[in-house]
C-alpha cells in the first residue's frame, strides 16, 4: 500500500490515454512495467523531481541521462534564457554551430567532423547510413538487448521499453525487408562476432555498439570486448560505430573511447549534448563522414537540426564538462558510495540480486548473476525489480520504472541524497 497520494497523476493519464497511445510520449516513462500509472511531471530542480500531487523525488533518472549537471542548471538556463530572444530557429547557419562542433571534436577521440541531429536515434540511424556509403556493404551487426533508437533498422533484438515494457524485442510494422541486413550477436561475446563475419564475408559494413550496455539494465564490456571488436572491424575493412548516447560525456569527457581507451571510426551522440533540449550527433573519422551530403553522396538533412537554441544549451553543458574535472570526481565518488551500498545491502541481506556500474552510472539486477549480456540480464525477477522500485518511489526515490534501464547520477546529488536512498533500500530489503 503506498502511502504517497498521486491522484492528479492518475486522473491526467486516464485522460492521457484517450489521447496518446498509452498516455505517454514514449514507452518507457509509461510505468507499465513497475505495475503503476506515471508519475507526471510539473518541474525539476537540481537533484530533485517535483510531481503535480506535490510529491518531490531524489531524481535518478535525469531525463534519462542529460541533466548531468543537475535538473535546471542556472549556466544551462541562463545562456537558453538568452538565446530565445534573437529567435528559435532559423534555418540557417549559425556561429553556435561552429562553436558546438569545434567543441564536441575537441572533446570526442574519433571525431574529426561532426553533424548535428535532434536526437539520438537519428544519430545512428545516419552514422550507419554513412558507414554503408563508405564501405559501399550492405549488413551491419548489432548486439542482443543493445538499444540505438527506434529506425526501422534497429528495431531488432533492441532493449530499453521494447523488452522493459514487457514486449519483445522486435517491432511489428518493420518489414522483414527492412530487418534483413540487421546481424544480431551476443554482447561480450567475440566468437559470435566473428562468425558473423566469416558467415557474410565481404557484407559487413559496420558494427554497432553500446561501450557500455545501458538498455538491457548496466552490461559492462568484459576485458577485451572493445578491444577485440576494434581488430576485428579493422580485419575485415567494416566500421565501428559506438553509439554513446548515454555514455557520451558521463563515463569522461571523452566518454567511454576515453575510458576504455579503445577509439572507434565513428560515434553518435545524443542526451547529454543538448543539456536537456532535443540534439543528437553523429561523427567520427574524416574520409568517412566526407561522404555526407553536400560534400557526397550520403543524404542526411534536418530543418531543426543544430537550431540555436539547443546548441546554446549544449555548448554550455559541455563547456562545464570540458573544464570542470570537478564534476567527474563528484559524480563516480557518488557512483562508488551509491551502487557499493547497494553491493553491501544486498550482500547483507543475501539477497539473489547484483550490482553493475561505472562510474555514476549503474543497475541493480534482481538476479544473482553475474549479468553479462541479454539471456543473463533477463534471468532477472521483474516482480522483485517492481517492489522495490515501488517502495523507492514511495521513499521519495525516482528511479528507472524498469529493470532493463539505468541510473544516472548528477552533479547536483549530495552524500546525504546517496545515504537517504541506502537507507531506503536496506529497509526494503530487511537489514
Ligand atoms: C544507447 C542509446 N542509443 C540511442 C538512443 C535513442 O535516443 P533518442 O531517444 O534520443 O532517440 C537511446 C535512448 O533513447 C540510447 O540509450
Ligand atoms: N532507454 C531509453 C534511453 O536511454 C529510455 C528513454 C526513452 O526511450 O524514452
Amino acid at each position: 500500500m503506498l502511502k504517497r497520494k498521486t491522484d492528479r497523476s492518475q486522473a491526467l493519464f486516464e485522460e492521457a490515454r484517450t489521447y496518446i497511445p498509452g498516455g505517454v510520449n514514449s514507452p518507457a516513462r509509461a510505468f507499465q512495467a513497475v505495475g503503476t500509472h506515471p508519475r507526471f511531471i510539473e518541474r525539476a530542480d537540481a537533484q530533485f523531481i517535483y510531481d503535480v500531487d506535490g510529491n518531490s523525488y531524489i531524481d535518478y533518472i535525469g531525463s534519462w541521462g542529460p541533466m548531468i549537471l543537475g535538473n535546471n542548471h542556472p549556466d544551462v538556463l541562463k545562456t537558453v534564457q538568452d538565446t530565445i530572444v534573437n529567435g528559435l530557429s532559423f534555418g540557417a547557419a549559425t556561429e553556435r554551430e561552429v562553436t558546438m562542433a569545434k567543441l564536441v571534436c575537441q572533446m570526442s577521440p574519433c571525431f574529426d567532423m561532426v553533424r548535428m541531429v535532434n536526437s539520438g536515434t537519428e544519430a545512428t540511424m545516419s552514422a550507419l547510413r554513412a558507414a554503408r556509403g563508405y564501405t559501399g556493404k550492405s549488413k551491419i551487426i548489432k548486439f542482443e538487448g543493445c538499444y540505438h533508437g527506434h529506425s526501422d533498422g534497429l528495431l531488432v533484438k533492441a532493449g530499453s521499453a521494447l523488452i522493459a515494457e514487457g514486449g519483445t524485442p522486435d517491432s511489428a510494422g518493420v518489414t522483414a525487408n527492412c530487418a534483413k541486413d540487421t546481424l544480431t550477436a551476443r554482447y561480450n561475446d567475440l566468437d559470435s562476432v566473428e562468425k558473423l563475419f566469416e558467415d557474410y564475408k565481404g557484407d559487413i559494413a559496420a558494427v554497432i555498439v553500446e561501450p557500455v550496455a545501458a538498455n538491457m539494465g548496466v552490461v559492462l564490456p568484459q576485458n577485451g570486448f572493445l578491444e577485440g571488436l576494434r581488430a576485428i572491424c579493422d580485419q575485415h575493412q567494416a566500421v565501428l560505430i559506438f553509439d554513446e548516447v548515454i555514455t557520451g560525456f558521463r563515463l569522461a569527457p571523452g566518454g567511454a573511447q576515453e575510458l576504455y581507451g579503445v577509439i572507434p571510426d565513428m560515434a553518435a551522440f545524443g542526451k547529454i549534448i543538448g543539456g536537456g533540449m532535443p540534439v543528437g550527433a553523429y561523427g567520427g573519422r574524416r574520409e568517412i563522414m566526407e561522404c555526407v551530403a553536400p560534400v557526397g553522396k550520403v543524404y542526411q538533412a534536418g530543418t531543426l537540426s543544430g537550431n540555436p537554441v539547443a546548441m546554446a544549451a549544449g555548448i554550455a553543458q559541455l563547456t562545464r564538462l570540458k573544464e570542470d574535472p570537478t564534476v567527474y570526481q563528484h559524480i563516480n565518488a557518488l557512483g562508488d558510495l551509491l551502487y557499493g551500498g547497494l553491493i553491501d545491502i544486498i550482500e547483507t541481506a543475501k539477497a539473489e540480486c547484483t550490482v553493475n556500474h561505472v562510474g555514476s552510472l549503474g543497475t541493480l539486477f534482481f538476479t544473482g548473476g553475474p549479468v553479462t549480456d541479454y539471456d543473463s540480464a533477463k534471468k532477472s525477477n521483474l516482480k522483485g525489480y517492481a517492489d522495490y522500485f515501488l517502495h523507492m518511489l514511495d521513499g521519495g526515490h525516482y528511479f528507472a520504472p524498469a529493470q532493463f534501464e539505468a541510473m544516472f547520477i548528477s552533479y547536483a546529488h549530495t552524500e546525504a541524497d546517496i545515504k537517504s536512498t541506502l537507507e531506503e533500500a536496506a529497509r526494503f530489503f530487511g537489514v
